[in-house]
């Protein structure tokens, strides 16, 4: 995955257009992610390791198709439900209701599905009256909240999941991990990043280390995590 970084940096829409006629715009490649190359297994739950920046999001993106990759390719069986950075997909205009639809339509949902499942989705919401009020009036944990309830209404046969665990106050996030878990139970194949390496222990049987957009190990959680932890004690002791 290659981004263009500007290499200078443009206030506004206006200089950015002066610089673009004048043939000033001058870009930078970065390599987010190189030579990636692994396989996932039905009912296996790949924790995805690495320290800020390391790719670990850009990979999720490209996997939940999000982004598409500079080069290479994905493939993937079965129904995949990304819970990514939760509720930055909605429009701010709309009401909670009204981004119902419009979420799960990105998601894939049809009409129809949404119209049956609307009340489960603001049920476990809890969003109460809040749900007919534009959602640029949330708080961000509100806004997880209702990201989370449209996201987890289907059952996947592949679950993504960015730092979610953390979603909303803790009663939120008590009935959300059990959802989760009720997930896990049925099987499903999950792609986790998390910043917890006891949360990724627990959770998962294969994890993948990146560093600065390269794999540099996978196979058990067990190996790929005490490789992760030596080199944070290496980084520390620098
Ligand atoms: N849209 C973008 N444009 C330019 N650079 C980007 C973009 N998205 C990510 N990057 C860069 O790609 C690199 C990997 O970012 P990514 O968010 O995937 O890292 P991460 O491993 O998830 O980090 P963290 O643990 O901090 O969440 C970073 O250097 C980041 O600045």
């Amino acid at each position: 995955m290659k981004f263009n970084l500007m290499e200078r940096k443009v206030d506004n829409l206006k200089e950015y257009f002066i610089r673009m006629i004048k043939n000033e715009l001058r870009y930078q490649e970065f390599w987010a992610l190189k030579d990636i190359t692994f396989s996932v297994n039905k009912g296996d739950r790949l924790g995805i390791l690495g320290l800020n920046g390391a790719g670990k999001s850009t990979l999720l993106k490209i996997i939940a198709g999000v982004l598409k990759a500079t080069e290479g390719t994905v493939s993937i069986k079965g129904k995949i439900v990304p819970l990514l950075e939760l509720g930055a997909g909605f429009d701010p205009q709309y009401t909670g209701a009204e981004n119902i639809y419009l979420y799960g339509a990105v998601l894939g949902y049809p009409k129809d599905f949404i119209k049956e499942k609307y009340d489960e989705i603001i049920a476990f919401s809890e969003l109460g009256d809040f749900i007919n009020v534009p959602v640029k009036n949330y708080s961000s944990g509100m806004k997880a909240r209702l990201g989370f309830s449209i996201a987890t209404v289907v059952d996947p046969d592949i679950l993504i999941l960015d730092e979610v665990l953390s979603v909303g106050d803790a009663k939120f996030r008590k009935k959300s991990e059990k959802k989760i878990k009720s997930m896990f139970d049925k099987g499903v194949t999950v792609l986790f990043v998390s910043h917890s390496l006891e949360q990724v222990n627990r959770l998962c049987n294969r994890a993948i280390l990146l560093e600065k957009g390269k794999l540099i190990t996978q196979g058990s959680v067990e190996e790929v995590s005490a490789v992760y932890e030596s080199k944070i004690n290496e980084n520390g002791n620098n």
